[in-house]
């Protein structure tokens, strides 16, 4: 008999009906030769890593797409038992959004829950852009190329700023590593998964130059600058996962200062910013809680108090080095 375990997993906005199963229609490396605990292992897996992706605020898109592939294995196993046809799917993407939009956190997690699904056998993620693919003689490029292609077997290779590779033209050896990328594809179909990430406009374009890509990449998914709100809640969860807790008037605060760097700075890093943010603020409440004379409560080790928000309506590199507490 199949060893099968069911298990509904409550995640914020909806309950997956997970069901694991020995027989498979995909490649499985996890689910081969599994016997009950391997599926039980492999179930609690998904679980925990959905999770992770599901405590990510916003990305409404990606988590939407990550059920949908979750749906469909689930459905080519019982087509697949009920004697149906299964076809294969590609699952190589294109990630289109400005920094600090979670893209890279993202595929890290994909290569993670794609594992626990069985669609990679490893699930490991390799970063990358031009200078790591891109040579200086010919033939280096497709040596560079092979090599990052090789340690990205059974995982993800995720090349950021993937426009980069069409910067000079048909001459430069960008073009190249586009075509040795293309031949990977094709000669390592279900061995890894390739994510090509950058800004929307930069990758919209690169795309139509090269005609033959986007049919490759039938995954798109847009990473949507975050709202005020969004950050907000970033910034708290941050926070939260360091134990401390950022107070109500550090929050009003926080909320001036990306009003205005949303509106002021082109380069605004979203949750990176966010993160660059929390990190100064705990530094600043160490600066300020040593120079103080009384004996600190715990409460006084977990606030964040609009002292500690040097923001001030500058960049945060200035404020940083003018406003440090003297
Ligand atoms: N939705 C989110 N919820 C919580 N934290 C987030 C979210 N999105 C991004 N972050 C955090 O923000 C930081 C930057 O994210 P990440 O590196 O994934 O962005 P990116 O889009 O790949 O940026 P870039 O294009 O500049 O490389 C990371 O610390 C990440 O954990």
């Amino acid at each position: 008999m199949t060893p099968e375990t069911n298990r509904l997993i409550t995640t914020r906005d909806r309950q997956i009906n997970v069901v694991f199963k020995s027989t498979s229609p995909e490649p499985l490396a996890v689910q081969e030769k599994v016997d009950s605990k391997d599926v039980m292992q492999a179930m609690e897996a998904f679980s925990d890593i959905y999770k992770e992706l599901d405590k990510m605020i916003g990305l409404d898109e990606i988590k939407e797409l990550v059920f949908q592939i979750y749906a469909i294995l689930q459905i080519k196993q019982f087509r697949s038992q009920e004697g149906l046809q299964v076809s294969s799917n590609v699952y190589h993407m294109i990630f289109k959004g400005n920094p600090g939009t979670g893209k890279t956190s993202v595929a890290r997690i994909i290569g993670k829950l794609f594992r626990s699904m069985g669609l990679l056998s490893k699930g490991h993620l390799i970063e990358v852009e031009r200078a790591d693919l891109v040579g200086e003689y010919i033939g280096h490029t497709a040596l560079k190329t092979r090599e990052m292609v090789k340690k990205a077997l059974g995982g993800i290779l995720f090349i950021d700023e993937a426009y980069s590779l069409a910067r000079g033209g048909d001459k430069d050896f960008g073009k190249e590593s586009i075509d040795c990328l293309v031949k990977s594809m094709e000669d390592h179909k279900n061995d890894f998964i390739l994510i090509l990430a950058g800004y929307p406009k930069e990758i919209e374009d690169f795309l139509k130059t090269n005609p033959g890509l986007p049919s490759r990449f039938p995954i798109q998914v847009n990473f949507p600058d975050y709202t005020i709100d969004q950050l907000i809640e970033i910034a708290k969860q941050m926070a939260a996962e360091r134990e401390y807790v950022i107070l109500p008037e550090a929050i009003h605060k926080i909320k001036n200062h990306l009003m205005q760097e949303k509106l002021l700075n082109l380069n605004f890093s979203n949750a990176r910013h966010i993160r660059n943010l929390i990190e100064k603020a705990i530094r600043f409440q160490a600066v300020r809680l040593v120079r103080r004379a009384r004996k600190l409560t715990k409460q006084d080790l977990i606030n964040l108090t609009h002292e500690d928000f040097y923001i001030n309506g500058k960049t945060e590199e200035e404020s940083y080095f003018n406003l440090k507490p003297s």
